[in-house]
């Protein structure tokens, strides 16, 4: 018998004024798309051994890892099994876009999570076609598992600064990979540690003494039978983390390990037998595995945000504190206003996160069929719009997920509650697939381009048409959907031709372009991203914000029912759908192994010689 559901959460159930199932089909793109993901879910969670005996957060380091490979064969092999092969690869793709699965399985993420985040990426990207199939046999089958090499000890941000060398031996047909230095050895990727046994390396390519740029290798580092690192390659674990402790981070050094000339990813740049280089017709293009990420970031934050405001936004229907008005009795905490500004954010964030999502998906698909038709014309648009939606929804979601967190007092801070996790999960996507800042400015450097194309008259790409609107200096200000994009058209034009102006300036008073941009780059951040409005606006927004919080009120536990989370994925004593938060979170405390035993040792062996001056 299922327990009862918490009295405040069925009555906020009944208060809410739409169809709930209905905006969950929306979600998924239709009722089908529903029924698949639920049926997904139902096969694949029904798996014996995917859960923890012991929570994992009082397992070892070491524990934490080998726990994570147990379940993560376990999850793969039911995945595999669950897919309906009458599903066209679209439906499956749709299933599992919104799905997060592996959420349920994975607190802190999984230590396959590279090979199916970059590794197959990388080689459905930068591999030609009898490479690509290969190793998609190989990989798709988990005949072996591979990573993403790209960042080392000593450059993460600046690619062309990479020092590992793979120098080109024509006697031989192979290349020499080398670490030249500690700060050349690979370190960050993830499963390179243990789990992997290939990966894609970004590598500077030698060619007769003469450099021809980073290039992508396929490298095999662990024996297939043994597991053991393979002559010349050094391995490692990098650490704990603030999270990511089951994604298995490594370094990998490199001493002269020499691989065949069929190991460089051939699909843009290509090295004859002879030694001949053929360059690519972009150069940017073997960048192309990051702009595929940072566009899957993008939903992935909508997906862990829904998850973070589902589980306060239930709490806080459940949660009773205070005195709004003497002898009311307790509110729920979701009453006050202050309450709903801090989540109904959250929830707004990740429905506009997700169909941005879905329209950078487009533009993505788009631009890579093009390039297939080596048309590259809209490639520099792709690259700046990626870097600065996968910029801003990962800071976003961050300050949003920690905000959740926050919102729920106490029991926020509780790993039960998995805010914390979540948090760890969104905020290391700040860091990763690019650092913020450096992609804003990315974004930027494109916004400084458009302006100054405007300005010569020239059409810009939709994207960055704002730029070239005349906008009027006073644009008549109403609070409709349409007057707030026009204000911030217009903050935005302000924004980038303000960063101009700056760097104009200090050009003006002798500094080189390098030190202009470098002086206004706080403001060309800014451009990429702007901010607020001019005062008299605010009081009219405030008003109008203040009216809408009122009207989300009694829709805000149907708007985040919605996002249709089971309670294993939402792996949560605060967010279950029963709102049984207080049993849930006593039934987790009993499981911490100091509640073994009602005297731990450590009075004997301690505390009590201390509290007698034995000590
Ligand atoms: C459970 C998780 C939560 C949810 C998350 C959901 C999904 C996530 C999936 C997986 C996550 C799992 C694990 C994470 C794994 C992480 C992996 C990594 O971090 S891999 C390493 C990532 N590293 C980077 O991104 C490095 C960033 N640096 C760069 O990209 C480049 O160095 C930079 C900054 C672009 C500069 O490159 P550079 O060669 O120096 O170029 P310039 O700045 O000189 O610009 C020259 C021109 O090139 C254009 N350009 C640059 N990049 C691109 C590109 N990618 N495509 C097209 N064009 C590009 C640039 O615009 C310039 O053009 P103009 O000269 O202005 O015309
Ligand atoms: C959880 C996690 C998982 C990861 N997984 C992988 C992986 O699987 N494979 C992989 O290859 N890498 C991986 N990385 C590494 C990641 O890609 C790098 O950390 C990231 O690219 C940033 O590089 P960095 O750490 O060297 O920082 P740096 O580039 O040294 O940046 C440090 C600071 O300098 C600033 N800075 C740098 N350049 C500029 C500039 N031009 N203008 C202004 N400011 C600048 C940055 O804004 C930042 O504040 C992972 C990282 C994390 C945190």
């Amino acid at each position: 018998m299922s327990a009862k559901v918490n009295d405040d959460l069925l009555t906020e159930r009944r208060k809410c004024e739409f169809n709930v199932e209905e905006l969950t089909n929306y979600l998924d793109g239709g009722a089908q798309a529903t029924q698949n993901r639920r049926k997904l879910e139902d096969k694949v969670l029904s798996t014996k051994g995917l859960f923890d005996e012991v929570p994992e957060e009082y397992l070892s380091h070491k524990e934490k890892y080998e726990n994570a490979v147990r379940k993560a064969v376990v999850y793969y092999k039911a995945m595999k099994e669950a897919e309906d092969p009458n599903q066209t690869e679209q439906e499956r793709a749709n299933a599992t876009y919104r799905s997060l699965l592996h959420a349920a399985v994975f607190k802190d993420n999984s230590p396959f999570s590279l090979h199916l985040a970059m590794f197959i990426p990388a080689i459905l990207g930068q591999a030609d076609e009898e490479q690509k199939k290969y190793w998609m046999k190989r990989a798709s089958k988990m005949e072996i598992i591979g990573t993403y090499a790209q960042t080392e000890l000593g450059h993460g941000t600046f690619i062309r600064g990479l020092e590992t060398t793979a120098t080109y031996d024509p006697k031989t047909e192979e290349f020499v990979l080398h670490s030249p230095t500690l700060t050349a050895y690979k370190w960050w990727p993830g499963s390179l540690a243990h789990t992997a046994n290939y990966c894609v390396v970004m590598a500077h390519l030698y060619i007769n003494g003469k450099s021809c740029g980073i290039q992508p290798f396929i490298v095999q580092f662990r024996d297939e039978e043994t597991h053991q690192p393979l002559p010349g390659i050094k391995l490692g674990e990098i650490g704990a983390k603030l999270g990511f402790n089951t994604v298995n981070n490594g370094f990998l050094g490199f001493d002269q390990h020499r691989i065949p000339r069929n190991r460089m990813l051939m699909k843009n740049a290509q090295v004859l037998k002879d030694g001949t280089f053929k360059r690519s017709p972009n150069s940017k293009l073997t960048y192309g595995t990051m702009v595929y990420v940072r566009v899957v970031i993008v939903n992935g934050m909508a997906n862990q945000l829904a998850r973070a405001v589902t589980i306060a936004v239930r709490y806080s229907a459940v949660r009773r504190q205070s005195e709004l008005k003497p002898d009311a009795g307790e509110p729920q905490i979701l009453d006050y206003v202050t309450q709903q500004h801090k989540l109904f954010i959250g929830i707004a964030s990740s429905h506009a996160f997700t169909l941005t999502a879905k329209w950078l998906t487009r533009m993505y698909q788009k631009v890579t069929a093009d390039l297939e038709k080596g048309n590259l014309d809209e490639l520099p648009e792709l690259h700046a719009i990626a870097c600065c939606l996968k910029a801003v929804t990962t800071t976003d979601t961050s300050v949003l997920v920690e905000r959740s967190r926050t919102s729920c007092g106490g029991h926020g801070y509780m790993l039960s509650s998995n805010l914390p996790q979540i948090y760890g999960l969104v905020t290391a996507a700040c860091t990763y697939e690019g650092e913020n800042t450096v992609l804003m400015l990315q974004t930027a450097r494109s916004l400084v381009k458009a302006l100054e194309q405007a300005q010569s008259g020239k059409r810009l790409s939709p994207t960055m048409s704002y730029l070239s609107e005349k906008v009027s200096s006073r644009l008549k200000w109403d609070n409709s959907i349409d007057g707030i994009v026009k204000g911030f058209r217009r903050v935005a034009y302000g924004k980038v031709e303000s960063a101009m102006r700056s760097m104009r300036k200090y050009v003006r008073s002798g500094l080189g372009p390098e030190d202009a941009w470098n002086m206004s780059s706080v403001q060309l951040v800014a451009a990429s991203e702007y901010t607020s409005i001019s005062e008299a606006d605010i009081r009219q927004l405030q008003d109008t914000y203040e009216d809408l919080l009122g009207k989300i009120r009694p829709n805000a536990v149907g708007l985040v029912d919605a996002f249709d989370f089971r309670d294993q994925i939402l792996n949560s004593t605060l967010g279950a759908y029963d709102g049984r938060v207080y049993e849930r979170l006593m039934e987790e405390a009993l499981k911490s192994p100091l509640n073994a035993e009602p005297v731990n040792q450590s009075f004997h062996k301690y505390l009590k010689p201390f509290m007698q001056g034995k000590l």
